[in-house]
């Protein structure tokens, strides 16, 4: 049975689940990528290696899972997460608070329409994102329009395994296992069953290349990792 929402519902409906979710969101993450989404995140910083003392963007950033590292690369600069579900920031806070950097901030904003004048970023980094947002060319242009000419984006995002038998253990572990963890320590099947379906539904990773090219990004590439599991795309603002 479809958990899918209609496109005209679903920005409501993913920050309703991802508001119920958040205290667990952490922690779910952990258990569910066997602890690998850290350095999934680690890698994807690195691609847009923000530079000292400049402006880095994490595009529906949740938690702020990308803002230490981002903080941690640009220093004394400016790093930004923005997202749309309240909860999600507030549950992440704690995380900034601890790098007691006052350059590290969370701004409520949707990712269709970022609250940011152009040119103002250096660096730009979204994490399992695209996939619930209802127009991703749109994200995309938003990025790169908010972006300094010079500036690198990286978009991490859940792919489906290429070799026939990894990818049916694959669908096996996320179709069938994934909602169980996501109720034991996140208390919500439901939203740990969209996971897998909209996975599903994403397009492969050669077609959301083609959609950041389309949104303007240039030397547009990525990397399989995970056992082809998640990707990597990344580009350039010329
Ligand atoms: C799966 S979480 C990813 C959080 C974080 N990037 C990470 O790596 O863990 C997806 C996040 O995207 C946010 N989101 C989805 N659509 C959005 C939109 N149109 N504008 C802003 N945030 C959005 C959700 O609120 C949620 O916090």
């Amino acid at each position: 049975m479809t958990v899918l929402p209609p496109i005209e519902e679903k920005a409501r409906y993913v920050e309703r689940m991802f508001a119920q979710i958040a205290p667990g969101y952490d922690r779910v993450n952990r258990v569910m990528t066997f602890g690998l989404d850290q350095g999934w995140r680690r890698r994807v910083v690195e691609y847009v290696a923000p530079p000292v003392g400049g402006r880095s963007l994490d595009v529906g950033t949740g938690t702020g899972d990308f803002l230490p590292e981002l903080a941690a690369w640009s220093r004394d600069g400016l790093a930004v997460g923005v997202d749309f579900t309240l909860p999600m920031m507030v549950a992440g806070q704690p995380k900034l608070d601890a790098l007691g950097a006052r350059s590290s901030h969370f701004v409520g904003g949707d990712a269709l329409c970022l609250p940011f004048p152009d040119q103002t970023f250096d660096a730009i980094t979204t994490g399992f994102v695209m996939r619930n947002v209802t127009d991703i060319r749109q994200a995309f242009a938003e990025m790169h329009r908010v972006a300094r000419p010079g500036a690198m984006v990286a978009c991490l995002e859940v792919a489906r395994p290429r070799n026939p038998v990894i990818r049916l253990g694959h669908r096996l572990y996320f179709e069938g296992v994934v909602p169980w963890i996501g109720q034991l320590l996140g208390g919500d099947r439901r939203a740990y069953t969209y996971l897998p379906q909209s996975a599903r539904a994403f397009p492969s990773p050669d077609r959301l290349a083609d959609l950041m090219r389309e949104a303007g990004w240039n030397y547009v590439a990525y990397r399989l990792y995970g056992l082809g599991a998640v990707a990597i795309h990344v580009g350039a603002k010329t």
